[in-house]
């Protein structure tokens, strides 16, 4: 089931054309995040590297152990096919809800310290946002693609 799941996302990382994936489960927030990047502010199009997209409910914690597998299991699948470099940003989406988990919890949530004692040459950052207002958006793109300039 990995090795299906997985393919695509490594085939992504072997277009010659510089891209970020968008990933999350589903009704996380994914198109209303990429509705209000495209309604706002223009972003920059020269984009410089690749870069992948984590979407997570932060209001959603019946799903978190689901959400957390299919990060792993993404995440074991490119391991050794999309180079180590390449940054992980993670939205942590509707943090306007009251009682959603912060970013910090998210980050326990989702064991990033696991996948970082794995592959700890990747770079993790975990954004809170709210794609309805836009918040915490752009500065998640921004750090995902200052990662990139180092790259
Ligand atoms: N409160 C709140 N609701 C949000 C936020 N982002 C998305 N939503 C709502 O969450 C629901 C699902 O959002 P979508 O953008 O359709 O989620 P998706 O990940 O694209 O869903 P799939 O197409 O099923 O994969 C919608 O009702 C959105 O209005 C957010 O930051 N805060």
């Amino acid at each position: 089931m990995g090795t299906t799941l997985g393919k695509p996302f490594v085939g992504l990382f072997q277009e010659t054309e510089p891209r970020i994936v968008l990933f999350g489960l589903p009704g996380t927030g994914k198109s209303s995040i990429l509705h209000k990047l495209k309604t706002g502010e223009v972003l920059s199009t020269n984009m410089p590297t690749v870069g992948f997209v984590y979407v997570v409910d932060t209001k959603d914690r019946e799903r978190m152990e689901e959400t957390k597998s299919f990060l792993h299991m993404v995440m074991d699948e490119i391991q050794g096919n999309v180079p180590d470099n390449v940054a992980v940003l993670v939205y942590a989406n509707k943090h306007e809800v009251p009682g959603a988990m912060t970013a910090y919890e998210i980050s326990n949530e989702l064991d990033l310290a696991s996948l970082r004692q794995k592959n700890w040459q990747r770079n993790w950052h975990v954004q809170s946002s709210c794609a309805l207002s836009g918040d915490g958006l752009h500065e998640g793109l921004d750090w995902l693609l200052k990662n990139a300039e180092r790259m």
